[in-house]
This record gives C-alpha cells, structure tokens and sequence, in this order.
C-alpha cells in the first residue's frame, strides 16, 4: 500500500476515533503535549527509538512529563531520573503491566500477573541462577574460540588487514551462538545458525521499525486494512516456528534418554514442565506451554539477549580503539591479573582464556563495560509498560490504561548528573571500586536494563557475557584504526542503537 495511503488513513483513522473516544474517555489533568491528530500520527509511522529526537524537542518545551496520543489512549513519556524513581521503584506495581499487542506467550509482553511472574522466575531461577550460569562456561570458552578464530581469519591469521575487520557481523554471530546452546542445549553448526538468525532478525528488525504497530493498536480493523502486512506477519511467525520446533523436539527427544547428571539444563528443560496459572479474565488458558507457545519463548530469549550484547560490545570496543590510552590501561590491569597472553597455537585452538573468575578481579574492565551502558545504551526506551490504575503524579492524572515509556538515552547524558557526559570516562565508575547499583533501587542515575520489577532479567548475564569477551578480546589483540576509517560515534536506530558507520578496527596479536 502507497505510503500517502497509509498516513491518509492514519490521519483520517485518527481525526474520527479521537472525537468519539474523548467522548467516552474525558480527558483529564494529563501532563502537556503536542495535540492528540499530530501525536497519533508521530506514535503509528515512527518507530520508539526514533521517536527521540521529537520527544528531546517535546521535553524542553513541556517539560519531564510529555503525552503523546494514540487515537484517544494517552501515551506517557517520562525523561528525569527522579520520576523515574517515583515512578518504576516507589509504585511499581502501578506501573507494571505492559500494553496489549499481538497474543504471544512470552515474558517481556505478558500482563503484569501470575503468568508473568512464573515465567520470569522460570528464566531467572532456573537458567539465569549464578550456578547454572557457571555451568555455562564451557560454552563461552567455544563461543570465544569461534570469534577469535573468525577474528583472526578475516584479518588475515593476525597479520593486521588493510582495512581492518568489520567486528559487529562476527560479535553478532557469536552472541547467537553462546544463547543458542543455552537454549537448546546444543552445539549447532554454522549454516543452522545464520539460518535461525537471520529469521530472528526479520522478525525484530520488522517489528521494531514500527510497521506493525497499526496492527498492535487496532487489531481487528488493522487485519482489514493492512491485510499485507498481516500476511507477512504470519510468513515470518510460520518460518520462525519452522525454525525452531525442530530444534525443541531434539532436545525434549534428548532429555527423555539422558539422565539428570549426564546433562546441564538447557532453556527448553525450563519451559517443558511448567504449570501456568488460569488467569482471571486472561484471553490464554493455564497448564503446559504448547509448542508454539515455546516458540515464542525461545525466540524471546534468543532475540534479548543477542542483539542488545553484541550492540553494546561493538560500542565498547569502539570506544577502546578510539581512545588508544583507556585501552592501554585495561591492558595494563588484564596483564596484572592473569599475566601476558598465549602465544596464538597453530591448530587455532584457544587454550587459555580468561575465566569468568578472572574478570570479578578487574574493576577497570568493569567500569569500561559501565561507562559503554551508560554512553551508548543498547535501547534509548524501556519496553512500553501500562498503568493499571490511575494515579497522580507531579499534580498531573496518569490514567488508567495509558502506556508509558522512559527516556533511558536521555538520562544516561544528563549533564545534571553526570560531569562531561559527552565524553567515554571509565573512570567516574572508579569512585566506588566499580561497584555500581545498576538496578537503581536506591536512586537512579543511569537505566540501560531498566528499573523496578520489570527490570532486564538478564542485566547480570549481559555484564558477564560483556566483561568476559571485551577482557578476552583486549588480550588477544592489539586494537587500532583501521587504515582510511575514523571511528564515527553516530547513532542509528534499528533494533537496538547501533553504530550507523560499523566499527572497522585493525586487530594484531599481542604476542608473535
Ligand atoms: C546488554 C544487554 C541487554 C540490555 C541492554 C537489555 C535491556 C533490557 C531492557 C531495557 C528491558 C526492558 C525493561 C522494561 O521494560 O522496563 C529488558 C527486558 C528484558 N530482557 Fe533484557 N537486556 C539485555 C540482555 C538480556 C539478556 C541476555 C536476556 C536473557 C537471556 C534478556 C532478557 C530480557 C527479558 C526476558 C525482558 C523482559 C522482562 C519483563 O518484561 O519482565 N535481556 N532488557
């Protein structure tokens, strides 16, 4: 459908239901905003993260607390620390709930209610524990052999390339991998993979440019009209399930014949036996998941974590090749831990790494990985949330059912909190030996996972997956400009905020 079709129908959509809905929903004591015509039409074209230049305008006309509209359904937008606070910490569970859109099962879109919550305890408990992370090693220690082997091979064997290696394709591949054998607990060849990933990424790339939110807001009306659309939701789910269900059947088939102790648990082993709840007036029925229920959680769990690591990791080294000196001191601090590096073995196997015990002895490494969450947060916005039940908030009605969002980008800059906030300093994590609440429970300064009981529940797996591969990578390798590149810190929205020219670095090895 022509693009001018679309925002016709859009604006007309909009210019009828907002009368009609006012009418049934008063307005009330909203904070200010742009009218409810051109906020509708910002919400349904643009997709949340690049809705952040307009909102930056929004927020120093109105102030901290902007409504845009959707038809009539206010959609909040919150940009200070401090009411962030108020918000997600003192009244959490006012704030918890998250906008009905397309009906799948998995954590990040369920209601704030008993489902929810045994499916996040499921992943937090069951696979993200410390001891079943530990258990996971011997994975990060082959995912850390692929990359560097890819590494290497791009560069040709060490030899430093010309234009150096383009890292984000292989740190994206190799983040794939590492949640790929969590998930399905196995090691699953080159070709299989870029097959699930390039599925994967359609289906979030898709989603997150906002094409579909037409469909989320209006379903019944939007399967009518954008019928196309519709249809090329479904192709992606359909070859999303043709994907992964066979990767669940071969685990469920494998756990039926190795005992307990032969096998670590894989994020399938989880899901197998869960018990759901009946929930109250919900639209889906308790007992087992179905499989395509498991579909839907493992593409959950493969897309969150892949995705926002290999994005942060790609800025942090970006950071560390662009300032040669900070790079220099994480060195210095590596060597002072686990001594200089192998020398690279011929047959291409990575013998000695750095452990994940290693890297909790190393707190410039640690304020490094902060400081690149801070500067560059792999998502500028939280997930969407809803409000459950109205409630004041700085004088002004925050009504039930509105959505409401926090400027996550916005705060990790705010020059009211952090000195220089332009500039990548490691060391203003220093002050308390790199221990730094991330969660934000007593005060929020920065929210890269974001905050409160919605909160990443794989913010500790991330900063390891970070620490380790960023401490490996650093002594492994010399990092440096690659010849005829500038290392460029624009941004660019797609999934997460990427670098909109990739880092292209020359990597040599430390040792002969
Ligand atoms: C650097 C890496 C990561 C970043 C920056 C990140 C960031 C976030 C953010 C901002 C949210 C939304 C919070 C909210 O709506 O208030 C979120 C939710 C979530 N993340 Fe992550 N995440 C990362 C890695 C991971 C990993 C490794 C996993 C799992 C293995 C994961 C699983 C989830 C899940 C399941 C949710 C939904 C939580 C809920 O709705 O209760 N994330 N993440």
């Amino acid at each position: 459908m022509a693009t001018w079709f679309l925002l016709l129908l859009t604006l007309s959509l909009a210019a009828l239901l907002t009368p009609l809905l006012r009418r049934r929903t008063p307005r009330k004591n909203l904070p200010p905003g742009p009218s409810p015509l051109s906020s509708t039409l910002l919400l349904l074209t643009t997709s949340l993260s690049n809705l952040e230049p307009a909102l930056k305008t929004l927020k120093s006309k109105h102030g901290p607390l902007i409504t845009l509209f959707v038809g009539s359904r206010p959609s909040i937008f919150v940009a200070t620390h401090s009411l962030t606070h108020h918000i997600l910490i003192q009244n959490g569970a006012v704030f918890s709930d998250r906008p009905r859109t397309f009906a799948v099962r998995n954590i990040s879109s369920a209601p704030y209610g008993p489902t929810w919550r045994l499916l996040r305890r499921n992943l937090a408990a069951e696979l993200l524990h410390p001891a079943r992370v530990n258990s996971y090693s011997w994975a990060r220690k082959w995912v850390l052999h692929i990359l560097i082997n890819r590494l290497r091979h791009e560069n040709g064997n060490g030899n430093g390339g010309v234009n150096g290696v383009k890292v984000m394709d292989h740190f994206q591949y190799a983040m794939f991998c590492l949640l790929v054998v969590m998930c399905f607990g196995e090691k699953v060849d080159e070709n299989r993979i870029n097959e699930i990933a390039t599925v994967q990424r359609r289906l979030l790339l898709l989603v997150g440019s906002g094409r579909f939110n037409v469909l989320g807001v209006f379903p019944r009306l939007g399967r009518v009209l954008f019928f196309n659309r519709w249809k090329e939701l479904l192709q992606m789910r359909s070859d999303q399930e043709q994907t992964l269900i066979p990767l669940i059947k071969s685990r469920i088939e494998s756990m039926k014949s190795e005992s307990k102790n032969e096998r670590f648990v894989a994020y399938v082993d989880t899901l197998v036996n869960l018990e759901l709840p009946e929930e109250e007036g919900g639209k889906e029925g308790g007992g087992k998941l179905t499989e395509k229920e498991m579909v839907s959680m493992c593409g959950e769990f493969l897309n969150a974590g892949t995705d926002t690591t290999s994005t942060a990791l790609q800025w942090i080294m970006a950071n560390l090749v662009k300032f040669p000196r900070i790079q220099r001191k994480l060195y210095e601090e590596i060597v002072a831990v686990v001594g200089p590096p192998p020398p690279p073995r011929k047959d291409l196997e990575v013998e000695q790494v750095i452990t994940e015990e290693d890297v909790q002895k190393m707190v410039y490494l640690k304020a490094v990985v902060l400081e690149g969450l801070r500067r560059h947060p792999p998502g500028h916005f939280v997930l969407p949330h809803r409000v459950m039940k109205e409630v004041e908030v700085e004088g002004y009605t925050i009504p039930q059912g509105a959505t409401i969002n926090f400027m996550v980008g916005e705060m990790g800059l705010d020059p009211e909190v952090w000195d220089e906030p332009m500039e990548f300093k490691p060391e203003r994590f220093l002050v308390s030996d790199g221990v730094f609440d991330i969660t934000g429970s007593k005060g929020i300064k920065m929210m890269p996972f974001g905050a409160g009981r919605r909160i990443c529940p794989g913010s500790d797996l991330a900063l390891l997956h970070l620490e380790y591969f960023v401490a490996n990578l650093v002594w492994y390798f010399d990092w440096s400009v690659a010849d005829g590149y500038d290392v460029d810190l624009c941004e660019k929205s797609e999934f997460t905020v990427v670098m909109k020219n990739p880092l292209r670095a020359q990597i040599s090895s430390r040792v002969e």
